[in-house]
Formats: structure tokens, sequence, C-alpha cells
């Protein structure tokens, strides 16, 4: 139970490049083992998700190679896994079960899932109900609701699935499955939620089609290994970008970082509330939008968040939180009922913490009501073993009038291993 203490900081100054998106980590991994010759990925994510997903692809027999800087996967095409000898632990990575489940499904062996006791608390009838649809065999406790969970490969069939959750993991599952399955898989959602499946389906040769509402995909064709560039991730910069805009007197810039417009819902929220970013040197990187952000301290303001922008933003919640806290005025959140289920119900725990620092918040079924007061008290709080919560609130620490402490923080290295060493190399003591 690894405890940190953020203490107040003078001003965060400097440059800093955060490490590689993790859902394009992920997607890298996936398409690259199940396409035909070698894909070669630079600057991916060495957290603890990316590294469950590696590990389940090296058990099923795929040779990935890692000289510290680049991956090369030698792929096996869309018919080379083999059967894993073990159960596959996905530890807490929501990504690699969701997305794993869809393509086990559809292989010619027997998979068990797996991950640790918060994964296995997270909803997974999600991907399990639709891929049954496709004749997939799989079980899970609570009538295949929870993991662990127990496939069977078989042959799939296309269906069209009208996802009632903006939710890029089903999605994804869905479009993975359907790489195999007979005829054509659609996948509608309520909002766009993130698009990196289709724009590295793509990249890869796959045979897809997009259009508004969702994507389709057609099965039976063979993939093409890719050289993959992975861009800084838009998730973990958010944390120094809320850090940069509550410190006054900081000014960052952060390089490389993933400006996909359907990840960039957090740019949209903080300049409605009147934070300062600009985006530098715009440019396209295997497909993806990149660029280098400079953020400066501002006096935020509290507004109403809603609708299309969640999808855009949800794991960002947990430090707009912390902005909202710390802006003047009220912030109101809603439609963001998916925040219950993720590594903790992040509404609870973030209500529970920022209370726990002097803020005035109420929770809603679907969000929070936030009264901000533009100042945080020190204070000592739980992580709830969410590597998202845990990062907020150190950096509610940096803007707070005495030391927040956050205890059990090791989930950090889920996604953001050198969180505390970036941030230690730009807050001004
Ligand atoms: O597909 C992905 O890579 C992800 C999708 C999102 O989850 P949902 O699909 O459950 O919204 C997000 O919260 C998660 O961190 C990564
Ligand atoms: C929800 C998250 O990840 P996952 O669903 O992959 O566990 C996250 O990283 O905030």
């Amino acid at each position: 139970m690894v405890r940190l203490s953020s203490h107040p900081a003078r001003a965060l100054r400097g440059e800093i490049a955060v490490p590689g998106d993790k859902s394009i980590s992920h997607r890298s991994i996936m398409l690259g083992s199940i396409a035909r010759g070698v894909t070669t990925v630079s600057g991916f994510l060495r957290g603890e998700d990316n590294i469950a997903t590696l590990d389940a692809f090296r058990a099923m027999g795929v040779q990935i190679h890692d000289d510290g800087e680049t991956l090369r996967i030698e792929g096996n095409g869309l018919h080379g896994l083999t059967e894993a000898e073990d159960v596959i632990d996905c530890g807490n990575s929501g990504t690699s079960i969701r997305l794993l489940t869809g393509l086990m499904a559809a292989q010619r062996f027997y998979t068990v899932l797996t991950g640790d006791r918060y994964l296995r608390r997270r909803p997974m009838r999600r991907v399990v109900e639709p891929l049954s649809r496709m004749g997939a065999c799989i079980h899970g406790r609570d009538n295949g609701e929870k993991a662990p969970l127990a496939i069977v490969g078989r042959p799939l069939t296309g269906i069209t699935h009208d996802s009632p959750v903006a939710s890029a993991q089903v999605k994804s599952a869905l479009m993975l499955a359907g790489l195999y399955a007979d005829g054509a898989t659609r996948i509608t959602e309520p909002h766009l939620s993130r698009d990196h499946s289709e724009r590295m389906f793509r990249h890869f040769g796959a045979r897809l089609e997009t259009d508004a509402a969702g994507v389709t995909v057609y099965g039976g064709h063979e993939l093409d290994g890719r050289d993959i560039v992975v861009p800084g991730d838009i998730s973990s910069a958010a944390f120094f970008l809320v850090a940069a805009l509550i410190v006054p007197g900081s000014e960052l810039l952060i390089r490389g970082v993933g400006v996909n417009p359907t990840r960039t819902g957090i740019l949209d929220i903080l300049a409605a509330m009147g934070g300062s970013i600009e985006l530098l040197d715009q440019r396209e990187v295997s497909g993806e939008p990149v660029a280098d952000l400079l953020v400066r301290s501002s006096a935020l303001k509290g507004i109403e968040i809603g609708g299309d922008v969640v999808p855009r933003a949800i794991d960002e919640f947990p430090v707009i939180c912390v902005a909202a806290a710390l802006a003047e005025g009220t912030t109101v959140i809603r439609d963001a009922r998916e925040l219950r289920v993720k590594e903790t119900d992040r509404i609870a725990a973030m209500a529970a913490n920022l209370r726990a620092a002097g803020a005035a918040i109420t929770e809603t079924a679907d969000g929070m009501i936030v009264e901000g007061t533009g100042r945080l008290n020190g204070v000592t709080v739980e992580s709830f073993g969410d590597h998202r919560i845990a990062m907020s609130m150190l950096v509610a620490g940096l803007a707070a009038s005495g030391a927040v402490t956050v205890s059990d923080t090791e989930c950090i290295a889920t996604s953001f291993p050198t969180f505390t060493t970036l941030l230690d190399r730009v807050a001004v003591r």
C-alpha cells in the first residue's frame, strides 16, 4: 500500500512528453498479432494494462520482441493464434478483457479470461450478449455478467448491434469478432466513442465502412502488418493540463499528444471553463492527429457538461472534478453514468474525496453538481484502487492549501508509470 503525498506547488514549468496512448497501444498488439507479417510499434505504453495484453498474445503463440524502444510483432495471420496453456489474466484492464472476449469468441480453441478484483466486478454482458447473438459460446459468473469468462471459440455470423451505451470497448470487441464472422457486422452507438479501432483497422487493410451512425466490418479478409507510431496519451496529458491551469504562474508544453477528435472532450471542457490551452504544430502520425499542447494557468469558472462531449472525455472526469472544485461557480456533470462502472465508481469516489478536501458536491445518478469555491484543503484520501482517482487527487494537492496524501497508489502503474517522475520534474516548489 504505497502512499504518496502531493504538496502545494509554486508553479508548473517546462516541457514534457507523456507516454503512449493506452487505447492505441492495446490495439497495436492485437492487430499486429493477427496480421500477416511484421508489425513494429514505437511509443508503446509500457503500463500494466498494456503489458497484460502483450502477455496474452505471447501466451497464444505470438513472437513479440521488445528492444526497449520498439516492439516487433511477428504476426501469425488471422487464424494463427494458438490455445493458451493457462488462464489469461487481464489484470485491471477493461480494454484487454472486453476486446479479447470478442477476438477469442471467434478462435478455434478454448480461452478463460480473468482479472483483478476490480475487473471481476465490472459488467461484461454488454459484450457477451451481442457476441452470443453472433454464435459465440461464452460463460461467466452472474449469468455471463462477470469474469472469469470461459470462451469456447466457434464460427460466428455477422449481426447488427445497436449498442445502448457509447463504448469503444463494446464496439471494438464486435469489430474484432467481425473480422472472422460470416458477412457484415454492424455496430451503432448513441454517440461516437473513440474511433482508434476504426482508424487502425483501416491502417492494417481491413474491410470496413464508417458512417454517421456507426461502423460495419466485413469478415474473412487477412490483415497486413504495419509500422505504428503511438502518440502521447491525452488522458495522461489531462492531469498535467489541469495541474498547470490550477497552479498560478504555470506554463507547460506537452509534446506529441494524440488529439483525435473522439478524445479531445477534455480540451473543449477546459476551454469552456476558461482554460488557456493552445494546440501547436498539428500533424498526423499513423492515421492519428497529434499536436503539442501549451497550457497556461487560468482562472476557471463552472460550466454544464453533458451530451456527446461525455464519451469524448470519459476517462478525464476525475480530474475534471478537481478543476470544477477549484473553479468559481457551479459545474453540473450529467449523462456520465458510465463512470459508475469503471475501475471503481468514479462519481462516488471523487465526490467522497473532494468532499473530504472541503468541496461542496452533490452526487446524482449520472454525474454530480460541484459548487466551486476556488479552494481545497489538505487531506488524506483513498485511491479506491483506481489509477485515475489516485492521480487526480495528487493533482488537487498541487493547488490545495495543504498536502494531499493518497493511499494505495500502486494502481498508477496501470496507465502512467512515470507520472510522479514527470510531476517532480515540472513542479516548482
Ligand atoms: O476502448 C478503449 O480503449 C477504452 C474505452 C473506454 O471504455 P468504454 O468503452 O467502457 O467506455 C475507456 O474508458 C477506456 O479507458 C479505454
Ligand atoms: C476505464 C479505463 O480503462 P479500462 O476500461 O481499460 O480498465 C481507464 O483507463 O480509465
